[in-house]
């Protein structure tokens, strides 16, 4: 049985970065949204990636942004995948040369089922915390049972994860993988391998 897969989103330091790669992250991801705390230059992301191993997936984050500055970030870092967090179209988010998937919160009227299938070209959903005016990032967990069963792409579970629920999630869910920011911080942006560490145990826990 493979482990459930973990991205760890709000990257902004190489020593974060491969605290991550080292307990066993599989994705990693990079905020391009100026307004969060943990959004990076592109220059800063492509210096942190030239330094990392192989076999880690990298990811970039984008929240309703111009076209352009998405391929501006992609020439400058060659980031693997595309993470949509806004109120991107379909058409918007296959116009890349990149596979993408996209964030849905889980606002008190989404159709999750309806609002996977429009994605048809996505490579995986991912399911966040809802809250009014925040796009993400919000530390906050959202109700498990409100995810229907048997979504026809790959799960992405997000939303207030830590190392005090995450196995939990992953036995109710059981989701193709878990994204965390906010609960392997030390402070927004800085991320704490001691938590990092706890977190990936408890995952491996779970499986
Ligand atoms: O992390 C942010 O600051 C952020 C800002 C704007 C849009 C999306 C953002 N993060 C998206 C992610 O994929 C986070 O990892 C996800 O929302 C979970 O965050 P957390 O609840 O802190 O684990």
């Amino acid at each position: 049985m493979l482990r459930t897969r973990v991205k760890i989103c709000g990257i902004t330091r190489l020593e974060d970065a491969l605290a991550a790669i080292d307990a066993g992250a599989d994705a990693l991801g990079f905020v391009f949204y100026p307004p969060s705390p943990r959004s990076v230059e592109a220059t800063v992301a492509e210096a942190i990636i030239k330094q990392l191993p192989p076999f880690v997936t990298t990811v970039a984050l984008f929240v309703n942004e111009s076209p352009d500055q998405v391929r501006a970030v992609l020439d400058q870092t060659g980031i693997d995948l595309l993470q949509f967090h806004g109120d991107e179209s379909p058409d918007y988010c296959n116009q890349f040369e990149r596979p993408y998937f996209k964030a849905l919160r889980m606002s008190p009227d989404i159709d999750v089922v309806a609002e996977t299938k429009r994605f048809a070209s996505a490579s995986a959903v991912l399911l966040d915390a809802y809250r009014a005016g925040i796009p993400g990032g919000t530390g906050e967990a959202f109700d498990w049972d409100r995810i229907p069963a048997d979504l026809s792409k790959p799960l992405i579970l997000a939303g207030g994860l830590d190392q005090d629920n995450v196995k939990q999630a992953i036995d109710h869910v059981r989701p193709y993988a878990v994204d965390v920011s906010g609960g392997v911080e030390a402070a927004k942006g800085l991320k704490d391998s001691f938590k990092i560490i706890s977190f990936m145990n408890e995952v491996s826990r779970a499986n």
